[in-house]
């Protein structure tokens, strides 16, 4: 298992771990002198015409222990405790981190609540290990080695070893059970994901569920899964709870036998009375460490079983990366397909075949064909989302593998076809939570896409916070929303993914308008079902099944009567077009 993200942390923090163990350890030590201090008293009181003067000097003895506990144990809780927190925060910032490295391809074979469930509950039993569990645990040891041996050193050998003998057996078994407690936590967790992920789904698909009327049927297999999560818990208690309870028996054995042979050794004089009490007291100091070992190895098992879940994440390598020789420099003009092909992993046959093409700098290429022949695919290449072999996809006369990721993708401007909304206020859905965008940029990418006059009718403007994915926008604004986010940057290359299907004819006109005015000399991608979208642009490639059966402009492609003089006569109501079919 790799601990590298444990130990950068630990690392950083050494000295603050230090103190705080330092206190912890003086804090356990100091609490083991208490029970002698008691055995002197008891012993000093049940002397004939004893001074109460030494009495009182023992009782402040104590009062000083318990100030001092007192002071360290609020010391190291806060200095360890506190740190946990920390190691919370940090690893679920690496996995974060982790996550929006991974590519696409990574998401496509994940499910979102398996996903939440390592950045909740995995992340949450490593700080519960890291934290309160090793505090217990070196709290534990302290107290259990020094009572231990003031029981052997100061009070007699032989009740100590006859007293403890039960305790390698209360050992053993937390050993044995510890195990089946990993692998049940494991099972517990792969059910969690599985219930978040259908929550998830449920509350994210609730419109078509009732559309479709669904609710009773989601119910069912919602309780099905629920009922599956409860039996693996049910399964993990009874090994868990077990354990404190065959422990504490374990201890009841402990305290009978000190009972009868330490009775028994005050009355033949060979230990004194506050000797017993002293050891009475060490008996119950240990107790609570011992008892906890059960719950301390439960936790121990569950943070290792989590550690082992996020390990197996943070091995997996993003599939795409920079190469070490990649430029940092964004890219610009023209954009050159050579030969090529793509299949999806897992896929038998290509969703692209064989495409080149040459787009000049500040030419606008529109993209059509029908639903599935390949249009997102090839824009999704461009921002290397799905790994493509070197000497395909060239950018400025550069390999497209060539580019840093971050230079890459910030050149390109994409709006995809499922635009997505974040629950923040409209202008940080338009500035991407950038700062440095100035408030007559907003209003102007605002402009550019059509959507200023809906932003006027909000209730707060560009400051309305949106509802989750847009809730409250319809799809059109979304769509324009989506675009204006795209302006602003002012990318060098601009791609729309059909990013104008939910808006009417008119206001696509529209935007088609401002986006040639202001766009000049900059490249442009248009995808689209529809015809109206890409008639402008200076070529016009057809894709059917992943491959270009037509390429030219508007007028060009209708006189050819092919694909796309259908697709056009399709979409124009009387299905009568100017240009008839060549025979
Ligand atoms: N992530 C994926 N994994 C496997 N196959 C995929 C994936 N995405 C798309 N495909 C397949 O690749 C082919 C091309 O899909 P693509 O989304 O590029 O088509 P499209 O022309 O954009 O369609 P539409 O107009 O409906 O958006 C389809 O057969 C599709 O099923």
């Amino acid at each position: 298992m790799d601990f590298s993200v444990l130990l950068r942390f630990f690392k950083a923090r050494k000295f603050s771990y230090l103190t705080g163990f330092a206190f912890m350890f003086a804090a356990s030590f100091i609490q083991t002198l208490f029970p002698r201090v008691l055995g002197s008293a008891v012993d000093l009181m049940k002397a004939s015409g004893f001074a109460v003067r030494q009495v009182m000097f023992q009782v402040l003895w104590m009062t000083l222990i318990a100030a001092a506990v007192f002071v360290c144990t609020f010391l190291w809780r806060n200095i360890i405790i506190a740190n946990a927190r920390n190691l919370e925060c940090y690893f679920r910032e690496e996995l974060v981190r982790h996550f929006l490295k991974l590519s696409p391809a990574f998401y496509n074979t994940r499910k979102t609540g398996d996903l939440i469930a390592y950045a909740i509950n995995d992340i949450s039993a490593v700080r519960m290990t890291f934290g309160p569990a090793t505090a217990m645990s070196f709290n534990g040891i302290v107290i259990c080695f020094s009572s231990v041996y003031f029981m052997f050193a100061t009070v007699d050998a032989r009740l100590t070893l006859i007293t403890l003998a039960p305790l390698p057996f209360i050992i053993l078994l937390m050993l044995f059970t510890g195990r089946k407690v990993q692998t049940r936590f494991r099972i517990v967790q792969n059910q969690f994901g599985a219930v978040s992920d259908r929550v998830q789904e449920n509350i994210s698909g609730i419109r078509v569920i009732k559309a479709y009327v669904q609710e009773r049927s989601e119910m069912e297999r919602f309780s099905a899964l629920s009922s599956r999560m409860k039996q693996a818990n049910l399964d993990l208690i009874r090994v868990s709870a077990a354990l404190p309870a065959m422990i504490e028996f374990g201890f009841a054995i402990c305290f009978v036998l000190n009972l009868v042979f330490g009775s028994r050794m005050v009355l033949r004089g060979e230990i004194s009375i506050g000797m017993f009490v002293a050891f009475n007291g060490y008996l119950s100091l240990i107790v609570n460490p011992i008892v906890s070992i059960g719950r301390i190895v439960t936790i121990f098992q569950r943070g290792m079983a989590s550690l082992g879940r996020l390990h197996d994440i943070l091995r997996i390598q993003p599939d795409i990366q920079d190469l070490p020789q990649a430029a940092d420099i964004q890219p610009d003009g023209p954009v050159e397909l050579r030969d090529l092909t793509f299949h999806y992993d897992g896929t038998g046959t290509p969703a692209l075949k064989d495409i080149s093409l040459v787009l000049p700098k500040g030419h606008t290429l529109g993209i059509i064909g029908h639903t599935g022949s390949g249009k997102s695919t090839l824009a999704s290449l461009l921002f290397r989302f799905f790994y493509v072999e070197s000497g395909r996809i060239f950018l400025n006369g550069r390999d497209i593998n060539g580019y840093t990721l971050e230079a890459l993708r910030g050149g390109l401007g994409y709006v995809p076809q499922d635009t997505f909304i974040f629950a923040a206020s409209v202008r940080e859905n338009i500035v991407f939570f950038k700062d440095g965008y100035s408030e007559e940029e907003v209003r102007e990418a605002a402009r550019l896409s059509m959507i200023a006059d809906s932003i006027g009718g909000l209730p707060e403007g560009y400051d309305t916070i949106l509802g989750e994915r847009g809730v409250n926008l319809s799809g059109g604004q979304k769509q324009r929303l989506a675009i204006a986010r795209a302006l602003i940057r002012n990318p060098a290359i601009l791609i729309l993914d059909d990013a104008l299907s939910a808006v009417d004819a008119v206001t696509e006109g529209l935007i088609l308008e401002r986006l040639r005015q202001t766009r000049q000399g900059k490249t442009n991608i248009l995808i689209s079902h529809r015809v109206s979208a890409v008639m402008e642009a200076d070529e016009i490639i057809v894709l059917d099944k992943g491959m270009i059966v037509e390429r030219g402009t508007h007028a060009q492609l209708l006189k050819e009567g092919g694909l796309y003089y259908d697709i056009y006569t399709e979409q124009h109501e009387d299905g009568q077009s100017a240009y008839p079919k060549k025979a």
